[in-house]
């Protein structure tokens, strides 16, 4: 690996009596893809919540070896549902993200026109949020957080509210823009074929407080391609598909 972007050594936090992260340790380098999967209560959406700095650890930290000279680095995050202001056209949504910002110097109206016209919202930018389709309102809700300029972005469940057809789309559209903007992605799923085809590194929860394993490879370029994977045989293969709440 490269610059390391995050580093999160030795995390440890309990809801009540229940440890969700057990002294996980996990790496992100600039640049990279990385899919965090696993079943439904694996500590996904708190790995992500900690990264986001909404999450304070029991015991462990998060360091940010990169961004020594910032106050904080900036973070971008998607959660599963838009949550677009609706009073706002997707022009404002959008410039929310940046104008905190703005003193910095790192932001201007241009930058969000850039953006929308790079995220095919142009024409929508007007718009107020309940105009789109799940498919903008959610690609609005990535040009927010992308428009902090993020050293890292967050995505959480980020397409999973979404039909089929509308989620193949996004994530080949996210693929694109994440080579692109060259952004550096931590995203979390419960799909193991949505990890296959966006991650260039997976990380497995699997229900005990660490990463369980990890693969590393250049996803397959076409989806047809991920029935035949080793990586998704072995990945299923160690994919407890429930993890008794309060039974560790
Ligand atoms: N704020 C909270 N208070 C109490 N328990 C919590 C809280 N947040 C998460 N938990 C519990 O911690 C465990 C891990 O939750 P988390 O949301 O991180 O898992 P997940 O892998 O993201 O699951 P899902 O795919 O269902 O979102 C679950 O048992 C959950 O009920």
């Amino acid at each position: 690996m490269g610059t390391v972007e995050v580093r999160v050594s030795a995390a440890r936090k309990s809801y009540g009596n229940t440890p969700v992260l057990d002294g996980l340790d996990l790496e992100v380098g600039r640049g990279e893809f990385l899919v965090v999967v696993g079943p439904s209560g694996s500590g996904k959406s708190t790995l992500l919540r900690v990264l986001a700095g909404l999450e304070h650890l029991d015991a462990g930290e998060v360091a940010w070896p990169a961004s020594e000279n910032e106050d904080r680095p900036a973070i971008g995050v998607v959660f599963q549902q838009p949550l677009l202001m609706p009073w706002l056209t997707v022009r404002e949504n959008v410039a929310l993200g940046g104008r905190y910002r703005a003193n910095h110097g790192r932001f201007a109206r241009s930058d969000v026109d850039d953006l929308l016209e790079r995220f095919g919202l142009a024409e929508l930018a007007d718009a107020r949020p309940a105009r789109l389709s799940g498919g903008q309102a959610q690609r609005a809700a990535v040009a927010r957080a992308v428009a902090v300029r993020p050293r890292l972005l967050l995505l959480d469940e980020p397409f999973s509210a979404l039909d089929p057809a509308t989620r193949h789309a996004l994530q080949d559209w996210l693929r694109e823009l994440v080579a692109q903007l060259e952004l550096t992605v931590v995203l979390v799923t419960h799909d193991v074929d949505e990890a296959l085809y966006l991650g260039h590194r997976i990380a497995l929860l699997d229900g005990s407080g660490t990463v369980a394993a990890e693969w590393t490879g250049t996803p397959p370029q076409d989806r047809s391609e991920l029935q035949a994977l080793p990586t998704r045989a072995e990945l299923l293969a160690r994919y407890r598909t429930d993890v008794p709440q309060g039974a560790r």
